[in-house]
């Protein structure tokens, strides 16, 4: 069956910018049927990719990508193209999916929404908080739905989580929130490079922080208020973009405290948690290869046995931000209210903070906002 299902879903038309890496774990994702995650109003299409070294690469990664039969039937309609500006041009493309390194990320959305398309562009959405508000405003100003692809948020096991911390309110009042990404790096992964945005508060932190977001900025007795934060980094000399770096955010109003950790030279979680949610009740620990990516938790409750649940995920679990996007662009919405463009302009802001402390700085380059 083609991955758009039955002719009662609409049926979202997706350009693809920046062939790479990820892209190829997004398009697997949106190639699922629908229905195996019990999903019946909305389907997705890819009809364009464009890739800026070169129509080949375009080619090449449709060609990767549809292999069984009826996929190499449904490829043949997919256009390529050998450069952005091409791309965003095709008239038959809805939705922008930005897989570039952050470094791009500004010039691209902008290109991408001056061009009219709603836009859904990779985590950290940009390098820092003047570029996300400025996006926000012009998003706004075109009309278009634009979305942070914060893909954790959208996932069953980390919505269930926050349920029951929340609403259930399991684990009592909660005191702390640690969260960490730890993952080991080749000196030549695109994250020794400070031009390309690296280091790894920006590209990995933004997980620990989505946690202590969801959790604790936006617990309800919290309301968003602010938190005091501190921050700490070690920068390496050799690099010049953090190795290893820490956020601490006091949440003053609901006695609380996050903290998020991060580094490129030791994989702290494998293979235990990389989370622990604290209340005066017990503790959460979630457990997954990687932050972003909640794959069990256990509920270990004062004088209880520990109970871990490990539900099944049906392919990597991007699918669920796209269908959000899906139906946001349906229902006529400009963002999503699960991560809005006020969670990532905060997000933002918490880096900037935490780089200000820690000392760094990327280039002027990728730093500006004009
Ligand atoms: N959601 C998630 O779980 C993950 C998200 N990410 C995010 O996705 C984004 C892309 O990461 P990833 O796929 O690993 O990146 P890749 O290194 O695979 O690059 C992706 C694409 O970006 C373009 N690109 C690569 N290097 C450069 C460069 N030096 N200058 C300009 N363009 C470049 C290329 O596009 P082209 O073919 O057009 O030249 C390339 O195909 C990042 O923002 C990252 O944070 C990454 C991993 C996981
Ligand atoms: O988003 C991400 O998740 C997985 C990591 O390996 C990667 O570096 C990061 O960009």
């Amino acid at each position: 069956m083609p991955s758009d299902g039955s002719s009662n879903k609409r049926v979202m038309r997706w350009g693809i910018l920046a062939p790479g890496g990820i892209a190829e774990t997004f398009v697997g994702d949106l190639q699922l049927d629908p229905a195996t995650r019990g999903v019946t109003d909305v389907a997705h299409r890819v009809v364009a990719v464009g890739s800026a070294s070169g129509q080949k690469k375009a080619d090449d990664f449709v060609k990767r990508m549809y292999t069984t039969k009826e996929q190499v039937e449904e490829a043949k309609a997919i256009r390529t193209y050998g450069s952005y500006d091409e791309l965003v041009r095709d008239a038959d493309v809805e939705i922008m999916y930005i897989a570039s390194p952050q470094s791009h990320h500004y010039q691209q959305i902008k290109l991408c929404l001056n061009a009219g398309k709603h836009v859904l562009c990779e985590k950290p959405i940009t390098i820092n908080a003047e570029q996300i508000r400025k996006l926000s405003a012009l998003s706004k100003a075109k009309n278009l739905f634009f979305m942070e692809a914060r893909w954790t948020k959208f996932m069953d096991i980390f919505r269930e989580i926050v349920k029951l911390v929340h609403e259930d309110k399991i684990l009592g009042h909660v005191y702390r929130v640690h969260s960490d990404f730890g993952q080991e790096l080749p000196e030549d992964h695109r994250l020794y490079f400070p031009e390309l945005g690296g280091g790894g508060l920006l590209d990995c932190g933004i997980y620990p922080l989505t946690y202590l977001t969801a959790l604790l900025w936006d617990h309800p007795d919290n309301q968003r208020a602010r938190p005091r934060v501190t921050g700490s980094m070690r920068i390496s000399p050799k690099f010049k973009v953090d190795e290893d770096s820490t956020g601490v955010l006091q949440f003053d109003k609901i006695n609380a405290t996050g903290i998020l950790t991060v580094n490129m030279r030791v994989d702290l979680h494998r293979p235990a948690f990389h989370t622990i949610i604290q209340g005066d009740k017990g503790d959460i620990l979630v457990h997954g290869t990687h932050t972003s990516r909640p794959t069990a938790y256990s509920i270990v409750l004062k004088g209880q046995k520990p109970v871990t649940k490990e539900p099944h995920i049906p392919g990597h679990g991007f699918f669920w931000e796209a269908d959000e996007c899906a139906r946001c662009i349906v229902a006529g919405k400009l963002e999503s209210p699960v991560v809005s463009h006020e969670e990532s302009i905060f997000a933002m802001e918490i880096m900037d903070e935490i780089r200000k402390q820690g000392g760094l700085q990327f280039p002027e380059q990728i730093e500006r906002a004009d």
